[in-house]
């Protein structure tokens, strides 16, 4: 409280940057209390800049889910480069999360390098560390701490919860004083068609496992109120070759159904209301060096 009685209170960007598949979608998750960053086993799940909104009395704490960040290879890649360096701008701090199950590795010493780069505070959180004796986290936290680009770092487990409080409570210390951005019921500012596409993209990966690649991507063009307690949600599942699309589609259908229901399930969960999904494949050639289309999913 300041002195004439009114709350003071801390609002910001934190710029989440980690390797694909460190867990920054659990823990932008256990953060933000809600689901609004895919999860999923398979890297590079997230290529959008999803970001969740964590609001408290004293503070609201914007977290920017940034894409997996890699050396530029193709329009994509550089595309989220880009997309990477412009967050840690416009970010109050930056938060660098690392596997404690793999090390501190050649990727992370690469994001590490552009982060060095930031023009603010940098904080590494050390992720799953359930899976590790007290002897192996140690000898990652030395390894963190000898990427030199950090002044605190905490071991975590986005998962179980354990150290997320503590690092919650330091990058809130980190954001500026000032009013808040959004209000306070809001947990995600992405326009809905994309939050949805991307609770459609999660069933695809979960079904497809290996045979389709992250080449998937899905856009959901229509969203509309049918009837009473009823919409309807078009999709596309856009894949690069026709074999794709056959796997996608499997035999007799089977796959596209199994897909479809379970999105729909997700989309209802999402929508408290019943959905009608239209789900459809199609093949883009090389889309990921297509600008227009990448303009249209909303990937910059
Ligand atoms: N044991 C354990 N597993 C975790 C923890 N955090 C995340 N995971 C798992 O790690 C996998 C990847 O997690 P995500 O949150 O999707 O990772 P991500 O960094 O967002 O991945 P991309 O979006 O692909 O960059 C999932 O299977 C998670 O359940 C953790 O603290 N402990």
């Amino acid at each position: 409280m300041t002195v004439d009685g009114a709350p003071t209170t801390r609002s910001g960007f934190v710029a989440l940057a980690g390797r694909p598949n460190v867990g920054k979608s659990t823990l932008t998750n256990a953060i933000v209390g809600a689901k609004v960053a895919i999860v999923s086993d398979k890297p590079q799940t997230t290529r959008r800049a999803i970001r969740g909104v964590r609001t408290t009395p004293d503070h609201q704490l914007i977290l920017v889910d940034l894409p997996g960040v890699q050396r530029p290879r193709d329009v994509l890649t550089e595309r989220m480069q880009g997309r990477v360096e412009s967050e840690l701008r416009d970010a109050d701090a930056a938060l660098l999360l690392l596997n404690a199950e793999q090390g501190v590795g050649p990727g992370d010493r690469f994001i590490a390098a552009l982060l060095k780069r930031a023009p603010v505070p940098v904080v590494i959180a050390v992720n799953k560390i359930d899976r590790c004796s007290k002897h192996e986290t140690a000898v990652v936290l030395q390894a963190a701490a000898d990427l030199e680009v950090a002044d605190d770092i905490f071991p975590i487990s986005a998962r179980g919860g354990q150290g997320v409080q503590t690092l919650v409570d330091h990058l809130a210390g980190l954001l500026p004083p000032g009013p808040y951005y959004f209000p306070p019921e809001d947990r995600s500012d992405q326009a809905e068609n994309v939050l949805l596409a991307e609770l459609v993209r999660e069933q695809v990966l979960r079904r497809t496992r290996q045979e389709v690649p992250h080449s998937v991507e899905v856009e959901v063009g229509e969203i509309e109120d049918r009837e009473d307690d009823l919409i309807y949600v078009r999709a596309v599942a856009w894949v690069e070759t026709d074999s794709q699309k056959g796997i996608l589609i499997g035999a007799g259908g089977r796959m596209i159904r199994a897909i479809g229901t379970a999105a729909r399930r997700e989309l209802e969960r999402e929508l408290g209301t019943r959905v009608h999904l239209d789900l459809t494949v199609r093949v883009r050639k090389s889309w990921r060096t297509d600008e227009r289309l990448l303009d249209r999913l909303g990937i910059e």
